[in-house]
């Protein structure tokens, strides 16, 4: 055959494990250019005719890369005399290595075991190097990726010996991040905790629709459908192993919906009733907008400064059979004697947010470094610097600041974050209530680290709740 035919099969045949590696290695670059994987993702999985079974297998693979890539890096510098300037073809060694490291590790775990999801040895290198022969860039590496991993199929013993002590590669995570988890939680199980939880697959907890569901009933019905479940929360059911929104039972019929337990938290610490007029300031992709109209019936402006993030409301309110209304805004730079907003579009009633204080609540989840989530999204610490979580508190305080003068005498405001930081969570509510004489913080729980045991498991998030004196 000849090689423009191999190219061409090649391309077609992207159920292969070469055509994972090669997408697998481009997503990982997207990050170490600091670029998100939803991006890389979306972006990879966009222009091609990928297959669902190839997307799951990229993905698999990005992740465990992602979760090993200190170790993966410091490998390779320990097995190549020269730098790999060719970032693609570094990407392919971080992910063939990871990949290794991964079937070694099974095999050392379960010698007997019926590998699933796991590629024999001789695969990941055969494939590796395949990567190189459809693709003119690196294909003068063929021999060098050979060389390489058999290399370090020889000596990976030695080689750990020499790096597994070093911090960076041990917790897989950049430097800068380890040190600030120590610093922010100096009782050694709680950060060793925090960084082991960052690494872990993340559960999919289902938030349960109280308008048509009830806990007991919604679980019952899942167990009844073959799926292993476990309460741990008042709404939130946690599934053993991760399916399809297609296969979770009357999903499309709205009678639950995909939430981390600490996330639910947020609607019920607000202390809505019927008819008050909530505001959610940073609202997409709505699953705290959705709990709070499934709680009672409020009316509720949504706000987000990313209007296609706020598609992902409407897909959100449509599934659950609630309303609101949505409003693309910038709650950092708005100007609020200038803003009114039409809340209803039959009466033409608007409202000027300076004259009438107008929000009973107002829920304020506003944008941050995320350092509580990145189980859900090992990417984060590879995105971010250390200096985002100062921009970050800066721009957020800006959001709470405005956020506060829309709220009635009386009103509470609940400001949450998903961050470990303190200078993102507990410090802001802390100025905050030193500059606003007007604001009793009330009882909420504060921080709350990644939990994961027998009837709990949640990210990382953090409530302060705030009521405006009356006058
Ligand atoms: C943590 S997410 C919100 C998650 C959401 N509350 C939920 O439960 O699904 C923060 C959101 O704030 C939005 N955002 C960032 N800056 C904003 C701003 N200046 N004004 C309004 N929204 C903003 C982002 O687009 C993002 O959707």
């Amino acid at each position: 055959m000849s090689r423009n035919n191999n190219i061409n099969n090649y391309k077609k045949n992207n159920n292969s494990l070469s055509f994972y590696l090669y997408n697998s290695a481009k997503s990982v670059i997207y990050v170490k250019n600091r670029i998100s994987l939803k991006k890389a993702f979306s972006e990879i999985f966009n222009k091609k005719n990928i297959s669902e079974k190839a997307k799951g297998a990229i993905k698999d693979i990005t992740y465990y890369t992602i979760r090993h890539l200190r170790l993966v890096e410091m490998l390779l510098n320990k097995l190549i005399k020269k730098p790999i300037k060719i970032s693609i073809l570094k990407g392919l060694f971080f992910c063939s290595l990871a990949l290794l490291i991964k079937t070694e590790n099974r095999n050392i775990k379960n010698k007997n075991n019926n590998i699933k999801n796991y590629y024999k040895i001789y695969t990941i290198v055969h494939q590796s190097v395949n990567v190189a022969q459809f693709n003119f860039k690196i294909i003068y590496a063929k021999n060098m990726i050979n060389a390489i991993l058999r290399k370090f199929l020889r000596e990976k013993k030695e080689i750990f010996k020499k790096i597994y002590n070093i911090s960076e590669s041990y917790w897989n995570y950049p430097i800068w991040w380890i040190n600030h988890i120590k610093i922010t939680y100096p009782n050694f199980f709680q950060w060793k905790n925090i960084l082991d939880i960052g690494h872990k697959k993340p559960p999919l907890t289902l938030r349960i629709n109280q308008r048509k569901t009830t806990l007991i009933s919604y679980n019952k019905l899942l167990k009844k459908s073959g799926l292993e479940t476990t309460i741990i929360g008042p709404l939130a059911i946690k599934l053993h192993t991760p399916i399809s929104i297609y296969k979770i039972p009357k999903f499309l019929n709205g009678f639950s919906s995909i939430q981390d337990a600490a996330a639910q938290l947020a609607a019920p610490l607000l202390d809505i009733r019927s008819g008050m007029y909530v505001l959610d300031a940073c609202a997409a992709p709505g699953g705290k907008t959705c709990h709070l109209l499934e709680i009672a019936d409020i009316k509720l402006i949504a706000v987000d400064n990313n209007s296609s993030r706020l598609n992902m409301i409407s897909e959100n309110l449509k599934r659950l059979n609630l309303k609101a209304t949505l409003i693309p805004l910038d709650i950092s730079k708005i100007n609020l004697k200038k803003l009114s907003i039409n809340i209803n579009k039959k009466t033409n009633n608007r409202f000027k947010f300076s004259e009438n204080k107008y929000f009973d609540r107002i829920l304020a989840d506003v944008p941050c470094t995320g350092s509580g989530v990145v189980r859900r999204n090992p990417d984060i610490p590879w995105l971010r610097r250390k200096n985002d979580i100062k921009k970050l508190s800066k721009y957020s305080y800006k959001i709470l600041d405005n956020l506060w003068k829309m709220l009635k005498p009386g009103g509470k405001l609940l400001f949450v974050t998903c961050s470990l930081w303190f200078e993102e969570s507990e410090e802001q509510a802390m100025i905050f209530s030193k500059n606003h004489k007007d604001s009793i913080r009330l009882y909420s729980p504060g921080q709350l680290l990644p939990t994961i045991n027998k009837n709990q498991d949640y990210d990382g998030f953090f409530y302060s709740l705030f009521q405006k004196n009356k006058k």
